[in-house]
């Protein structure tokens, strides 16, 4: 199905978030869609598949003009999104998640909404459980069940928002096939990434975003060095992580078992030095998270001991473990890190310690003036936070983060920044390093894990691997330890 978009304009108050932008996908292509954060890429798939109406423009499907005002009536005319957090029922099984949105047939022939679904997931090689409540499916799965429903339902062009955020490597490359499938298929996909990686390996074409309008249009192979440059206007390095050279234990962790919904995951011995960094790899829900809630007084552990700088913090209060310099950073920003329905500065007011009855409302909107400009938030200070782009709702929460800090807790540090935020992020973290604050990040992105851990701990099937020097790891080896074929050697003592 050929897409056309033209000269779509969209405002939100203040904010031009579309500007007159044009656009085509070829039928059979694979469409990278690309930008800095706020560059109005989740505004303009949005309009495309009638989750948000333009305010002038026009979509053409197939060399034909189309209005429709919503996601259903997007998908009758063939038009399907995949969002980053998959829209399903947790609570239904598979195939009744598959079956829903049939419109008007529940009364369906559930045999035969069954053979479809095992006819569709066999062509892309999908291995999903029908009887599996959608709730225990991994991110990937969840994925790979909307693309197969979205397919039932006739979509030709899919639209895939971030779509290998938080899925393995085995996932990634089962979705990557399944969409060349579709593409030869003569379906049109458009892909919206930060990750140049995988628009690379897996685009036709892409288009470049900023500030609402469009700046680049490139055939893909195209040097990553034109690309980033098109998005900011300059070239970019990775920050780089000198070694941690103390020898001074920050965080000690002696017999821990925590236990989980669905799993225990149990540490021996870890010891944590100050300034460094250690990362968690693992699947999703594999027990980086409960590692993480631990250390941040979240979760109590069934046994075992957690010292702070030698300090024995096992039976401290949530509190306590703020007052002693433990920050969490949790990965779902709208529903842990942020409140939904307060705006920016709402938020700084929170966080002021009480030690007054009153509320000083000035010094607070400066802080809030002065964290906007440091962190570069695409927003204002009375913005709602659901309004903020992802990236921008990610720099509120870090911009959150007390200062100074002995440890530092992070689920997907830089889960949908632009490149240019992603390595802000680490300046800032790898600063707080040289100050001696020590960080536990857990990431879906094994180059991020390599990139910037001392030591890395390898979350597999329940099991945890001893801390192993980054230096000792390839990304290969690291990939193939979290899917459970490969052991990782012995840290040298
Ligand atoms: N519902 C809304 N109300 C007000 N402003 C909005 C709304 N949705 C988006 N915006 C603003 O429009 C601009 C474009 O946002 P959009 O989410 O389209 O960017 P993006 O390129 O997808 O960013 P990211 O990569 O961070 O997800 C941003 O400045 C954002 O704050």
């Amino acid at each position: 199905m050929k897409v056309e978009l033209h000269h779509i304009t969209k405002r939100f108050s203040q904010v031009l978030a579309n500007d007159r932008i044009s656009l085509t996908v070829e039928a059979g292509s694979i469409h990278g869609l690309l930008g800095e954060n706020g560059a109005g890429k989740s505004t303009l798939v949005k309009i495309l598949s009638g989750f948000i109406a333009p305010d002038t423009g026009e979509i053409w499907l197939d060399g034909q003009p189309v209005k429709y005002r919503t996601p259903a009536g997007a998908i009758a005319a063939g038009v399907g999104m995949l969002h980053q957090d998959p829209l399903d029922f947790p609570p239904l099984d598979v195939l009744d998640n598959f079956i829903a949105g049939k419109t008007g047939q529940w009364l369906l022939d559930r045999q035969a909404a069954k053979r479809e679904f095992l006819q569709l997931a066999a062509q892309f090689n999908f291995q999903l459980d029908i009887h599996e409540p959608v709730a225990n499916l991994t991110v990937g799965e969840r994925q790979q069940l909307e693309i197969l429903r979205l397919l039932s339902l006739g979509v030709n062009t899919l639209i895939l928002d971030e779509p290998t955020t938080g899925i393995s490597a085995s996932q990634k490359h089962a979705l990557f096939e399944a969409l060349k499938v579709l593409a030869q298929q003569g379906k049109s996909i458009i892909f919206v990434s930060h990750k140049l990686e995988d628009v690379e390996i897996l685009c036709d074409r892409v288009t470049v975003m900023k500030q609402g309008q469009v700046v680049g249009r490139e055939p893909i192979p195209c040097p990553a060095a034109k690309l980033v440059a098109m998005m900011f206007d300059r070239e970019l390095a990775p920050p780089v992580k000198p070694p941690t050279v103390r020898a001074e234990p920050m965080l000690e962790l002696q017999g821990i078992v925590l236990n989980g919904d669905r799993l225990t995951v149990a540490i021996d011995q870890l010891s944590v030095q100050k300034g460094e960094v250690i990362g968690l790899a693992g699947l999703e829900g594999s027990g980086q998270r409960l590692l993480l809630l631990c250390c941040a007084g979240l979760l109590a552990p069934q046994s075992g001991k957690i010292l702070l700088d030698s300090q024995d913090i096992t039976q401290a209060s949530y509190k306590e473990y703020l007052n002693i310099g433990i920050g969490y950073s949790p990965a779902d920003r709208l529903r842990e890190g942020l409140i939904g329905g307060l705006s920016i500065q709402d938020h700084f007011t929170l966080r002021q310690p009480q030690k007054s009855f009153f509320i000083d409302r000035k010094t607070i909107a400066k802080a809030t003036q002065e964290a906007i400009a440091l962190f570069n938030i695409k927003g204002r200070p009375q913005t709602p936070v659901e309004r903020l782009s992802g990236g921008n709702q990610q720099r509120t929460q870090l911009a959150l983060l007390p200062v100074p800090l002995n440890l530092l807790l992070m689920e997907h540090p830089t889960r949908g920044l632009d490149i240019e935020s992603a390595l802000w992020v680490w300046q800032q973290l790898i600063a707080r390093c040289e100050g001696g604050t020590s960080i536990l990040f857990a990431s879906s992105d094994l180059d991020e894990i390599m990139q910037y851990s001392d030591r890395i701990l390898v979350f597999s099937g329940g099991q945890v691997s001893p801390p192993i020097p980054t230096s000792q790891l390839t990304v290969e080896q690291l990939g193939q330890a979290i899917g459970g074929k490969f052991t990782p050697l012995q840290p040298q003592t």
